[in-house]
């Protein structure tokens, strides 16, 4: 079992602000500034945690991965001495880009070996996620993984700006740009023709993710990362068995409830495969069940999620379609 370099202090990915750094708001620039300023909290002057940050999503609401991240993060501080292993969370309302995520931390049970800490991340009056973290110290035993799947190379696979361009006379141009929109995290997809064009019966994705910038050596902030990173794009492995309606740009979808947990500690600072499999949806809602490997083979987290999506109509012949879809 691969173990945490160091101990961390409990305050990585926390710091006490006198400047503040820059409130992007609109989402924008992630990619330039980086996911350890995303996942770094603040205090407030009643000692607080906070974030005044905005990684917006397609919907104009935060993304669920900045809150997962920085739940991981609010419920590790002050913990010295054991690991976050399991992140279960709900997502309550739409947070609000331009106003601050307040995070309060209780701790539900203290163990010997293991800790529970309830997150609850709120704008005002409104309770935006609320997240059970379970930490656990180190403990050795045997253990065994699911094999990583074949893939090629990322570095042999076009960027998703790539892939845009190559198929802009097949795909709308607003599902075009959102392809070529950049974040904190680059992804190459395995089979973008399987994603634009196939109906998948197994529901299937895979994809490298790669941060866009490196990361500092510190575990909680990595946790963190592997949090961000387990709701980008996964949510939308249930499409693949529904034609099509990944480039019906009139699509809805929001993240409900999530679960991630971490099998070892997590090096994210080179390419991770995704493969990621739904067994159902329906009633406007998918579940997805995603693997994340390291390059080599190690398997560092699993990470199930149930979506929302909404926007179908009804196509006269007994089946749905999403607005916005190209006529074939
Ligand atoms: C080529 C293609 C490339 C593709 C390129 C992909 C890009 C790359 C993607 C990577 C994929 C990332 C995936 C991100 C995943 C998250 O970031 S999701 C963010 C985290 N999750 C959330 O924010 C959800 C938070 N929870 C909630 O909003 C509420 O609990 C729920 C789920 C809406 C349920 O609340 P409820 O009151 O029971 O809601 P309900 O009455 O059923 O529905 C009404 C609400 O639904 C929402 N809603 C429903 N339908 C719609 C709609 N059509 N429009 C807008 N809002 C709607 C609204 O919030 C609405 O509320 P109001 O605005 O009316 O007040």
């Amino acid at each position: 079992m691969s173990t945490p370099s160091t101990p961390h202090s409990g305050a990585a990915g926390t710091e006490k602000f006198n400047t503040v750094a820059p409130d992007l708001g609109s989402g924008e620039g992630w990619d330039k500034l980086g996911l350890a300023e995303l996942m770094r909290l603040r205090f407030s002057d009643s000692g607080a945690l906070y974030s005044p940050h905005a990684d917006v999503n397609i919907n104009g609401a935060l993304f669920g991965g900045q809150l997962i991240g920085q739940a991981i993060a609010a419920a590790s501080h002050g913990i010295s001495d054991r690991w976050a292993h399991s992140v279960q969370v709900s997502f309550l309302a739409p947070g609000h880009p331009g106003e601050e995520m307040h995070y309060q931390v209780r701790t539900l049970m203290q163990g010997r070996s293991f800790q529970v800490q309830q997150v609850l991340g709120t704008q005002g009056s409104r309770t935006v996620i609320s997240a059970t973290i379970s930490f656990q110290t180190e403990e050795p035993s045997p253990d065994h993984q699911r094999a990583m799947p074949d893939a090629p190379p990322p570095e042999s696979l076009r960027t998703l700006q790539e892939v845009g361009a190559a198929y802009a006379d097949r795909i709308p141009a607003a599902a075009a740009r959102r392809l070529g929109q950049s974040r904190a995290a680059e992804l190459r997809l395995v089979d973008p023709e399987a994603f634009l064009f196939r109906r998948e019966p197994e529901a299937r994705l895979r994809f490298w993710v790669k941060l866009q910038r490196d990361l500092p050596d510190d575990p909680v902030l990595q946790r963190a990362a592997i949090g961000y990173l387990s709701d980008y794009w996964m949510p939308l492995t249930p499409l693949m068995a529904h034609l099509e309606a990944k480039i019906g740009t009139g699509l809805y979808l929001a993240s409900l409830n999530h679960t991630l947990w971490l099998h070892r500690a997590p090096r994210v600072d080179d390419w991770l495969l995704v493969d990621a499999q739904s067994p159902f949806s329906g009633n406007a809602r998918g579940l997805t069940t995603g693997h994340f490997y390291q390059r080599d083979g190690t398997l560092l987290a699993t990470a199930t999620q149930e979506c929302l999506f909404r926007g179908w109509v009804e196509d006269g012949q007994g089946g749905f379609r999403v607005p916005g879809m190209p006529a074939r």
